[in-house]
C-alpha cells in the first residue's frame, strides 16, 4: 500500500495533476500546443526554471528509466534470457497451439488438394457434349468413381474427386437434361473448367509458413488441411501472477475501506494474450515474508507482482528483491500512470515485473514491461508502429510520456477522459493507448498508438 509524504512533493504535484486530468475537461492552449487543465502547474511551473530552458526532472526522476529506453530494456533482457534458457520446442496439439509461434516450418504434409477435386456441383463431362448421364452420382469422400468414357457425364458434388478422363465439370446451373437422360450444355465449357487439380495449392514438402509465424485461427486450418496433428512451437512463457495488498476482496461490495481486486481478475487474461501461460494467480496480502517464499519457490519465467512497489511502509516488492539479490534493471519509469513500475532479473532466464497497485498504472506497466519481455520469450514479431492523428489535444507531462486511453473514429483518435492511475473507467472503453509525449500533444497531432490485444483481433487467447 502507498503511504503519503515518502517521496518529494513535487511528485505529489503531479499525481494532483494527473488525478485532476482525469475528470475535467482539457482545454488546448494554442500558443504551446499542448493544452492545460484549469488550475494544472505549468511544466515552468514544476521545474521552477524560467520558459525556454530544456525541460529537465527533478530530483526524484533522476533514476527513473525513459519510456521508450524502457520497453527496449525489457526486450533485450527477454533476449538474454531466451539464450540463457536453451528451452525446447514443444509439439502442441492444434486445439492447443493458438497464439504460439511456429518454430518449424510448417511444409505440406500431402498436396493439397490431395485428389483432382470438383469445384461445383454439377456434371462431371468428358469430351464435348451432349453426354450420356449415368445412374449414379459421386459426392465427397466416397471412394474413387469410375473413370468416364468419351460421351459420358455423371452427377458430381463440390469437393467430390472427380473420375479419371473428366474433361471438365459443368455446373448444375450450366446444364439441362432431355427427357432422354441426355445432358446438353446451356453454355461453353472450356477444357478443364470447375476442376481443382491435385497440387493446385502445393506439393508435398512445399513450405506453406516460415518459422516465426504466430498461429492464428488461419494457420490452424491450413495446418489442418495440410495434414497436421500437432505444431512445432516456441514454447509459451509460464508466469506466475502475485496479487499483494490486505485491502482487496475478490467479492462482493467494496466496503469498511477495502476494496475489490480489479487486478486479478484483468492480468491472466491479458497476459494470455501478450502470449503467457499463466500458471499460478496468488493473493498474498501484504506479508513481506510470503512474497519472500513465494518468489524464491516460483520457476516461472517471468513473475508479475501488483501493488506494493511505492516506498510505503507496507511495499515489500523493493525490500524483497534487495533481500534475493535480484538486479533492478529498471526502477521506475519516464511515464504517467506507472511510473513506479520496475523490472528485475532474478536470475539469467527469470525476471519480476513489478506493476503498480493503481490498476490504470498496472496496465501501463504491463504494456511497457510485460508486453516487449513477453513478445520476445514467445518469439512474437513486434507489433509494426503506427500513429494517427488526435482529434483533441492531450495535456501532456513535463517530462514524463503518457499512456492515455482512445477510442478510435475514422482516421484519428479520440482521448477519453477518465484516465486518472485508479480508474478503469477509459480504458475498459477504449481501442487503443496513446503515446502521448513530454510536454503534450495539439489536436491534429500525429501520435503513436498502442493496440489493445482484443481491437488487434489478438488471436482470441484472452477469450478462450
Ligand atoms: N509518497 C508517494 N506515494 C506514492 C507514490 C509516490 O511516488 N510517492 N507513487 C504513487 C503512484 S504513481 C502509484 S502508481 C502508487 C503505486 O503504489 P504501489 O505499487 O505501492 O501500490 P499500492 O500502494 O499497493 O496500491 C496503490 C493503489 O492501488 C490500489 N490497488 C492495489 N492493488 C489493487 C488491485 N489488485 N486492484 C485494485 N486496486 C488495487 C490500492 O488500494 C491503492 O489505492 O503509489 C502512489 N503513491
Ligand atoms: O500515476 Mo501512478 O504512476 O498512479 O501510476
Amino acid at each position: 500500500m502507498a503511504s503519503p509524504g515518502t517521496r518529494a512533493d513535487e511528485e505529489a504535484e503531479d499525481l494532483d495533476v494527473e488525478e485532476a486530468l482525469a475528470l475535467v475537461k482539457e482545454k488546448p492552449v494554442p500558443s504551446h500546443g499542448a493544452p492545460v487543465p484549469a488550475g494544472a502547474p505549468s511544466p515552468a511551473a514544476h521545474q521552477g526554471t524560467s520558459q525556454g530552458t530544456p525541460l529537465r526532472p527533478p530530483g526524484p526522476h533522476h533514476h527513473a528509466t525513459p519510456w521508450p529506453e524502457a520497453r527496449a530494456t525489457a526486450e533485450r533482457a527477454a533476449r538474454a534470457a531466451v539464450r540463457a534458457a536453451h528451452r525446447d520446442p514443444v509439439s502442441a496439439p492444434l486445439d492447443a497451439a493458438l497464439g504460439l509461434t511456429l518454430a518449424a516450418p510448417l511444409a505440406a504434409l500431402t498436396d493439397l488438394p490431395s485428389f483432382d477435386t470438383s469445384a461445383m456441383d454439377g456434371w462431371a463431362v468428358a469430351g464435348p457434349g451432349p453426354w450420356a448421364v449415368r445412374d449414379e452420382g459421386v459426392l465427397a469422400g466416397h471412394a474413387e468413381p469410375a473413370r468416364l468414357t468419351d460421351g459420358e457425364a455423371v452427377r458430381i458434388a463440390t469437393g467430390a474427386r472427380v473420375p479419371q478422363d473428366t474433361t471438365a465439370v459443368l455446373r448444375t446451373e450450366h446444364g439441362r437434361t432431355d427427357g432422354r437422360d441426355r445432358l446438353q450444355a446451356t453454355r461453353d465449357v472450356a477444357h478443364g473448367q470447375d476442376i481443382r487439380p491435385r497440387g493446385q495449392e502445393c506439393r508435398r514438402g512445399d513450405q506453406l509458413l516460415p518459422v516465426g509465424t504466430l498461429v492464428t485461427p488461419a494457420v490452424l486450418g491450413l495446418a489442418a488441411a495440410a495434414g497436421y496433428d500437432t505444431l512445432t512451437a516456441v514454447p509459451r512463457p509460464r508466469v506466475d501472477v502475485l496479487v499483494l495488498g490486505d485491502e482487496l476482496l475478490t467479492g462482493g461490495l467494496p466496503h469498511d475501506g477495502l476494496i475489490r481486486d480489479a487486478l486479478g481478475p484483468m492480468l491472466p487474461p491479458w497476459l494470455r494474450a501478450l502470449g503467457a501461460e499463466v500458471r499460478t494467480v496468488r493473493r498474498i496480502g501484504d506479508d513481506a515474508e510470503a512474497l519472500y517464499r513465494t518468489v524464491t519457490a516460483s520457476d516461472a519465467d517471468l513473475l508479475v507482482t501488483t501493488g506494493g512497489t511505492a516506498a510505503g511502509p507496507v511495499d515489500h516488492v523493493h525490500p524483497v528483491l534487495d533481500r534475493i539479490g535480484a538486479e533492478l534493471l529498471v526502477d521506475g519509469v519516464k511515464v504517467r500512470p506507472g511510473h513506479p513500475m520496475l523490472l528485475a532479473r532474478i536470475k539469467e532466464e527469470q525476471h519480476l515485473v513489478g506493476l503498480p497497485g493503481n490498476p490504470l498504472a498496472a496496465i501501463s506497466g504491463l504494456l511497457t514491461l510485460a508486453e516487449p519481455l513477453l513478445r520476445t520469450l514467445a518469439a512474437r514479431q513486434a507489433p509494426e508502429p503506427y500513429a494517427l492523428p488526435l482529434r483533441d489535444a492531450v495535456h501532456g507531462h513535463p517530462y514524463d510520456t503518457r499512456l492515455v486511453p482512445v477510442v478510435l473514429r475514422g482516421d484519428g483518435a479520440v482521448p477519453l477522459r477518465y484516465n486518472g492511475p485508479a480508474m478503469l473507467r477509459g480504458i475498459a472503453a477504449a481501442d487503443a493507448l496513446a503515446v502521448v509525449p513530454p510536454g503534450g500533444a495539439r489536436p491534429g497531432q500525429e501520435t503513436e498508438l498502442l493496440d489493445l490485444p482484443w481491437t488487434t483481433g489478438g488471436i482470441g487467447v484472452c477469450f478462450t
